[in-house]
């Protein structure tokens, strides 16, 4: 814990970064390596996560705020538009943005789209971070390295860095930290000290039950799911030493084939989801949970503005 209640110290540096690439490219895993709790839920998810702290690095000279964004793709409805817009909102308003191109993996088409589309925002400073490390010879990561020098120079992208780590292995994520925070611009703290993330908890919650829904049905209903945590309190008249949390839930889907999906053979399905969901937030949050669940339709809610204000858009 560092301690800035006399002020902060002379050059400290404090500012907005945010990892960005293909789906499981290893941005929540290097998240938390750097943030050293776990606190982002590292799986596949789709792209309908609103931007959220992810977490917050507290160093005696720096302070990095790490911002999440859905995964920038291919509009086809409102929703998608929507999220593009947000993604490139937030492209131009963080400090850094760092681009993770898995080293076990070559450069493809996705990554090209990715760097063009963000080359189109002033303003930002961007790093490449070849992930995966562990995964790769050192042939490999050398020329991993050179074909992610070569695709700056060709979509007119200028890395301030390109640094090689291994969350996994806990390679160069000191390094990586370092790089962060002297890109950072000179100020006091963003956030309080102890903070590791403001994501607020409903937040987390609805996404781990978001996780545990579409678990199993990816496939089917990838991006039909968004849960809202309607209630959320400690019960009363419980002894202190035995709280309970009641969360209250709704998952909406756009139709009642897919009502059907989610809910399973007499409920079974529905209730599997509330037991993984219920085991992991009560890991998260540290207190016995009672989660009430219930599947409601938004229909097409992903075309309907109203809707989408409704559940957060
Ligand atoms: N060996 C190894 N595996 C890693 C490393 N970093 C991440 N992974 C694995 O790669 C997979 C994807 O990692 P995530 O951190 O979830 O990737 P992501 O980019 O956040 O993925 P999305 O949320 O889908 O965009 C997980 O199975 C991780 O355990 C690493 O440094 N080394």
């Amino acid at each position: 814990m560092t301690d800035f209640s006399g002020g902060w110290p002379e050059g400290f540096r404090s500012g907005f970064a945010c990892f960005v690439g293909r789906p499981n490219a290893g941005k929540s895993t290097l998240t938390n390596a750097l943030v050293g709790t776990k606190i982002v839920i590292t799986s596949e998810k789709p792209q309908t996560t609103r931007t959220v702290v992810r977490g917050i690095v507290h160093r005696e000279d720096g302070q990095l705020v790490l911002v999440d964004t859905p995964g920038l793709h291919r509009p086809r409805t409102l929703l998608g538009e929507r999220l593009n817009d947000l993604v490139h909102a937030t492209w131009s308003e963080v400090d850094v943005v760092a681009v993770c191109f898995p080293s076990n993996e070559k450069i493809g088409p996705g990554d090209r789209f990715l760097v063009t589309e963000l080359a189109k925002v002033r303003g930002t400073t961007r790093i490449a971070v070849a992930t995966k490390t562990d995964l790769a010879s050192p042939e490999r990561i050398g020329e991993h390295l050179l074909d992610i020098q070569r695709l700056g120079e060709e979509t007119g992208t200028e890395w301030a860095e390109i640094v090689p780590v291994s969350a996994v292995a806990g390679d160069q994520v000191g390094l990586l930290a370092d790089l962060l925070v002297g890109l950072m611009p000179e100020g006091p703290p963003l956030y309080p000290d102890g903070d590791l993330t403001d994501a607020p908890e409903e937040t987390l919650v609805a996404e781990l039950i978001r996780e545990a829904a579409l678990d199993g049905v990816r496939d089917e209903l990838p991006h039909s799911i968004a849960v809202v945590v309607e209630e959320m309190g400690l019960r009363e008249d419980r002894p202190p030493d035995k709280p309970l949390l009641d969360i209250h839930a709704n998952l909406y889907v756009e139709r009642s084939s897919q009502k059907g999906i989610v809910i399973g053979h007499k409920g079974a399905r529905l209730r599997a989801v509330g037991t993984t969901a219920r085991a992991q937030i009560e890991a998260l949050l540290g207190t016995p949970v009672y989660l009430d669940l219930h599947v409601k339709i938004a229909k097409d809610w992903q075309r309907d503005p109203k809707q989408l204000r409704k559940l957060g858009f």
